[in-house]
């Protein structure tokens, strides 16, 4: 067994020096059904590079069949053989102490319907808490740490508390911008067991149905929240203040509108509704990808609660669930461009230059920072967080969320939405559901990340690099951008100098023949 200080210390050195985001992938078996209708196990794993590669099958012009490999690289790649204890190890176990340390720390699992998220979800809480729980009892003891659960979900866009009779709870943001659910019961726990009959009555309240895909489908997003308070010694006066949050949440599952042809109407108006909040949350990483200064978290109830986990002192763990099946094929593509956009979050450095990294920037968590760790050195700037466009900085941000942009702003994204609609004009294709296929909103083009119809994918750690492609060079055509406007101010500096020349010259010849 593992000494617990030494647990600490290396999860405390882990999150140090761990990448922000991390993107990590598991496979699920092949299910009966599918066995049944001799489907193919279309993903292949080496787990020793973390990368995975799907096999898709297509038709030639000539109706031949040929294999389309799509090769991805991951934090973790996590096959159909491996346990939920090997995922909890590979995911939340090394953030788990980062949450005594002021961190809001964010696991979800995203996927097709059907793909296992709630299989790889449910055991987590509960481990974590084991974890947490430890921690407080021995490393933190007598230092008036407490462990809360609350669990909540969000059907139809509307939230509701699934340990309170499923009340209804309304969203508010407070004056720093933090977001508050009103009414939302919180259980003190200090024990698993009690952590596990609240998860267990939660779970018994969930909005389930049944669709084409997945007999047992969750139509909501669950919400489970374990926070971390202290107690200060002097109660009467102050509350107890949050140090730290475990949020895990289980998506409900994005379908394509083919998908559910064989739904009633409110399975498909519930698809909808899910399908518009998984939107959302893409939009909020496209735009924290592209270093955007506004974030649109007000898109929906799910971004609004996930804000979070995308600024200020957070943790973040994708786990993108994926089915195996070759009927799945698309979706699973779909699902893994969603993963490696997650990725590269974190991996890749600031584009733009420091001022519009700072109006990137949202909100940091408040508060002294953690006595052990230290600051003076740069260990803050080392300490992880969503998104490399974090530096952390407190007050700066709190005025900045969804402001109104600046005029330099509108005409930088001006600027870009009329070559992106020149592209999506170009290259615009017939599928209309969340494909991540083509060119990508707000993104400028020329960066070598989006994917156009045809590219093959290879995520790396240092970003995604394309290959293959027909339409590829549509593209290339497209003048590089880089996120610098041609500036109208560069051409006039450029006559002013040719002037001051001139007249140079003039006062030379002048001087010269008087
Ligand atoms: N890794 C796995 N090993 C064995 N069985 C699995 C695995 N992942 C999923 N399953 C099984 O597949 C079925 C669907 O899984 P699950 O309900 O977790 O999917 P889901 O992605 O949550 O679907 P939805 O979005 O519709 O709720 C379940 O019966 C589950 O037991």
């Amino acid at each position: 067994m593992i000494p617990m200080q030494l647990f600490i210390t290396q999860g405390i050195k882990d999150s140090m020096t761990m990448t922000q985001a991390l993107a990590q992938v598991r496979k699920r078996p092949l299910n009966k059904k599918e066995v049944s209708r001799k489907e193919e196990d279309v993903i292949t794993i080496d787990t020793y590079s973390n990368s995975l590669t799907v096999h898709e099958t297509k038709l030639k012009v000539d109706l031949t069949e040929y294999v389309d490999r799509h090769e991805f690289v991951f934090d973790s790649v996590l096959d159909d053989d491996v346990s939920n204890d090997e995922v909890y190890r590979e995911t939340v176990e090394s953030i788990v102490p980062a949450i005594f340390q002021q961190t809001k720390a964010t696991c979800f699992a995203y996927g097709q319907t059907g793909s296992g998220k709630t299989y790889t979800m449910q055991p987590l809480p509960l481990k974590a808490s084991h974890d947490i729980l430890s921690l407080m009892h021995y490393t933190y003891r007598n230092q008036g740490f407490q462990l809360f659960v609350s669990f909540f979900e969000i059907y139809g866009g509307k939230l509701f508390d699934l340990l309170n009779q499923k009340r209804k709870l309304c969203m508010r943001e407070d004056g720093k911008q933090q977001v508050c659910i009103v009414g939302l019961k919180e259980y003190r726990v200090s024990d698993v067991e009690m952590i596990k009959d609240l998860i267990e009555r939660g779970n018994a309240c969930r909005s389930t149905g049944t669709t084409g895909a997945n007999e047992e489908s969750s139509r909501s997003h669950a919400i489970l929240q374990l926070v971390v308070k202290k107690l200060f010694e002097d109660k009467e006066s102050k509350p107890s203040r949050v140090i730290g949050k475990l949020s895990f949440i289980d998506l409900a599952g994005s379908e394509r509108g083919a998908d559910t042809t064989d739904n009633d109407k409110q399975t498909r108006i519930e698809g909808a509704e899910i399908n518009k909040s998984l939107l959302a949350l893409k939009e909020c990483i496209r735009a924290l990808d592209n270093d955007q200064v506004h974030i649109p978290f007000r898109g929906s109830k799910l971004t609004e609660v996930l804000r979070d986990s995308f600024i200020g002192n957070s943790r973040t763990v994708m786990i993108s669930c994926i089915s195996p099946n070759s009927g799945s094929c698309e979706h699973t593509l779909n699902t893994l461009r969603y993963a490696d956009r997650v990725k590269s979050l974190s991996k890749g450095g600031s584009k733009k230059d420091a001022p519009q990294a700072l109006a990137s920037m949202r909100e940091s968590s408040p508060g002294p920072p953690p006595s052990n760790l230290d600051y003076s050195n740069g260990a803050a700037s080392k300490l992880p967080r969503f998104g490399s466009k974090q530096i952390a900085q407190d007050d700066y941000l709190s005025s900045n969320i969804d402001r109104v942009p600046s005029a330099r702003e509108v005409l930088l994204s001006s600027h870009f939405n009329h070559i992106e609609e020149h592209s999506r004009i170009s290259l615009r294709g017939s599928d209309n559901d969340l494909s991540e296929e083509g060119p990508e909103q707000g993104k400028p083009l020329g960066r070598n990340k989006g994917t156009a119809p045809n590219v093959c994918s290879i995520a790396t750690l240092g970003g995604t690099r394309t290959r293959k492609t027909g339409s590829q060079t549509l593209w290339n055509n497209i003048p590089e951008v880089n996120g610098k406007v041609p500036d109208a101010l560069d051409g006039l500096d450029a006559l002013l100098k040719v002037w001051i020349l001139l007249l140079l010259i003039y006062f030379l010849e002048f001087i010269y023949y008087a």
